[in-house]
């Protein structure tokens, strides 16, 4: 299970080239249910993720460079390209921060993962977040890979 919650981000951090950071690019084989493959720095994952909002069910399998070549030539939609940094957050959080590249630009997107709904529920999140998105499926990347 991966709980998550999601926030559109009002003001990006300073100084994002001090903290890690992941070059993503992600396509969908299927978006209901939803079946990704992506590439991350170097790694190749094939997902997939149950429906839900705020607790999806996620399923993950490593791939080799040539499957995922193979497959990114199968998928619907766009190709999403993304930058992820990943931002420590007191007292035992990582923010993942996607700054969205190609014509998803200028798009931003703050997640941040929990142990627990509970915990979830309770998140106060940092001043920089803007709204929270984490009921609306509009800013599922499932979706912005179909928007037109
Ligand atoms: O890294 P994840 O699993 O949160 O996946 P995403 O594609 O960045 O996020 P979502 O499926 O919530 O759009």
């Amino acid at each position: 299970m991966e709980i998550e919650r999601k926030y559109l981000v009002k003001t990006l951090p300073d100084h994002l080239e001090q903290y890690a950071c992941k070059v993503i690019e992600q396509g969908y084989l299927n978006t209901n249910p939803v079946v990704r493959i992506r590439r991350s720095n170097d790694d190749y994952i094939l997902t997939c993720k149950g429906k839900g909002m705020m607790v999806r069910e996620e399923y993950n399998l490593p791939l080799n460079e040539e499957a995922f070549l193979h497959l990114k030539e199968k998928i619907d939609g766009r190709l999403i390209q993304k930058r992820r940094y990943l931002i420590p957050l007191a007292p035992k959080y990582t923010i993942e921060l996607d700054v969205f590249e190609g014509d998803l630009a200028p798009l931003q997107l703050a997640e941040v993962e929990f142990e627990t709904e509970e915990e979830a529920n309770n998140f106060t999140p940092p001043e920089w977040f803007g709204e929270d998105v984490t009921f609306s499926g509009k800013y599922h990347n499932s979706q912005l890979s179909k928007l037109p």
